[in-house]
């Protein structure tokens, strides 16, 4: 397992390239499943998820080719098995993704059932119910959900108790294949799914209302291929600007789409960055100077992401001031705090809120990766922290940052990427 070492004080300072969006990217791929022919998708990021996603389609007996220039060409055609099994949907719980498209085009789907997680339990039960309501039948049985769909999906009127990214994401895509008319009440209004939409409607599908809280989707005979390139990461766009601000630095990030970050540029505002936007880059400038402590409330889009969280509680810990970080979208996602408290950071649960208190200086500490923004939370405060922090358990942080040390280096931080077996034997 590889680990990664930093030694903290370098004001972050140049110029970096964002990547294509994870969670744009999964439902991407695995929509393809929908289609007649080949799709071609771009701008897709190297990570373990894509990975994991391509392995998925693999395994269905789905033709893939990948090609650094040109992206992932996926030609359904040759789809031979409709499983997504445990092995895999464990290590990516997004593979759930394939249950809409599976059961609208092939009418059959069996797809392990994706447990909780480090931050949370995570049921699918809305999924589930949307599929029901078109008309599906559904068992879960020996870990797995077993769909089928008869005759065909059938349109219809479904309210999301919750909003729910994937959730409206899959009942979506079932739906573009669905005889007749299907309406999902209170969506998600992600910027991932509104990419989904625009790339289904690309293939030929009827969706109206993408970016609200009703998507009304009028089901066609057949989606065919398609080429499209995937929306930039407004994750990672975030992270790195939290980075720079922490770090008193200045950066500027290309590729990138400030129209869908506006939650978290305000709180990068209040906490006194200097702030440039251009069509497709964002420019960050601390002027040297402290961030100051930001209140943060999560919530769904267009409110301020759960994926940013940590990576505030990591600018806050060493921010002057206090303020408290109350997160409303998942149970448990508050595993970076233990860790970051080893790392003198003043942190305190109560129920759903965190109260940093900003410390001047946090201290290295070997800590541990326990989910993918965690792992961002511990690097941030490592790129601070005095001496040398060693990071473990950075799987997790390879799902979702494509090329993290080459970046971070770039803009002159002191990072490296140990493999565990090099480290123990230079340990001798
Ligand atoms: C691959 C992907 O896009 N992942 C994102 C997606 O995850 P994901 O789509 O899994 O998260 P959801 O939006 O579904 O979760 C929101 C809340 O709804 C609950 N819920 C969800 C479905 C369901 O059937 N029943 C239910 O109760 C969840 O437990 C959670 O409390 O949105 C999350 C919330 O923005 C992000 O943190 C993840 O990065
Ligand atoms: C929670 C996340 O991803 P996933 O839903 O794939 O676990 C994330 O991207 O922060």
């Amino acid at each position: 397992m590889d680990k990664l070492i930093i030694n903290g004080g370098a004001a972050l300072d140049g110029e970096i390239r964002i990547s294509g969006a994870k969670n744009a990217a999964l439902p991407i791929l695995m929509g393809a499943l929908l289609a007649d022919g080949p799709v071609r998708i771009g701008n897709v990021p190297h990570l373990h998820d894509i990975t994991t996603t391509l392995e998925l389609l693999g395994r269905m007996g789905v033709t893939l080719t990948v090609d650094e220039r040109s992206g992932v060409v996926i030609d359904p055609t040759t789809l031979s098995a409709t499983e997504a099994a445990y092995d895999l949907v464990k290590t990516m719980r997004a593979s759930i993704l394939v249950l809409g498209p599976l059961l609208a085009k092939y009418g059959k789907a069996d797809v392990s059932l994706p447990g909780g997680c480090a931050i949370g339990s995570r049921p699918v039960d809305l999924h589930l119910r949307g599929l029901e309501a078109m008309g599906a039948d559904i068992k879960v049985e020996n870990g797995y959900i077993r769909a089928t769909s008869g005759k065909g999906l059938v349109g219809a009127h479904i309210f999301m108790d919750q909003v729910t990214v994937t959730g409206t994401e899959n009942l979506m895509m079932a739906a573009t294949l669905a005889k007749g008319k299907t309406v999902i009440e209170n969506a998600a209004r992600e910027p991932e799914v509104v990419d989904l939409a625009n790339y289904l409607i690309k293939m030929g599908a009827n969706i109206q209302g993408a970016g609200t809280a009703t998507l009304t989707i009028q089901g066609v005979e057949v989606l065919s291929g398609t080429d499209y390139t995937i929306l930039p990461d407004r994750i990672e766009t975030g992270t790195y600007l939290v980075a720079a601000a922490m770090t008193r630095g200045r950066v500027k990030l290309k590729d990138t789409d400030a129209n869908q970050l506006e939650a978290v540029l305000l709180k990068l505002e209040e906490a006194g960055a200097e702030l440039t936007v251009g069509k497709d880059w964002i420019s960050l400038d601390m002027q040297g100077r402290r961030p100051r402590a930001v209140n943060i409330r999560t919530a769904p889009y267009p409110a301020f992401p759960t994926d940013m969280q940590a990576q505030f509680t990591a600018l806050n810990s060493v921010a002057e001031g206090q303020a408290t970080i109350v997160e409303t979208v998942f149970e448990n996602r508050f595993m970076h705090v233990q860790e970051m408290q080893r790392m003198g950071a003043n942190l305190q649960i109560e129920g759903n809120t965190v109260v940093c208190q900003g410390q001047p200086q946090l201290t290295a500490a070997p800590v541990m990766a326990t989910d993918l923004r965690a792992s961002a939370c511990l690097v941030l405060a490592a790129l601070v922290a005095e001496g040398e922090t060693v990071v473990e358990r950075i799987y997790h942080i390879d799902r979702g940052y494509e090329c993290i040390e080459e970046k971070l280096q770039q803009l002159g931080a002191r990072i490296r990427r140990v493999p565990t077996a090099i480290r123990s034997a230079a340990n001798g």
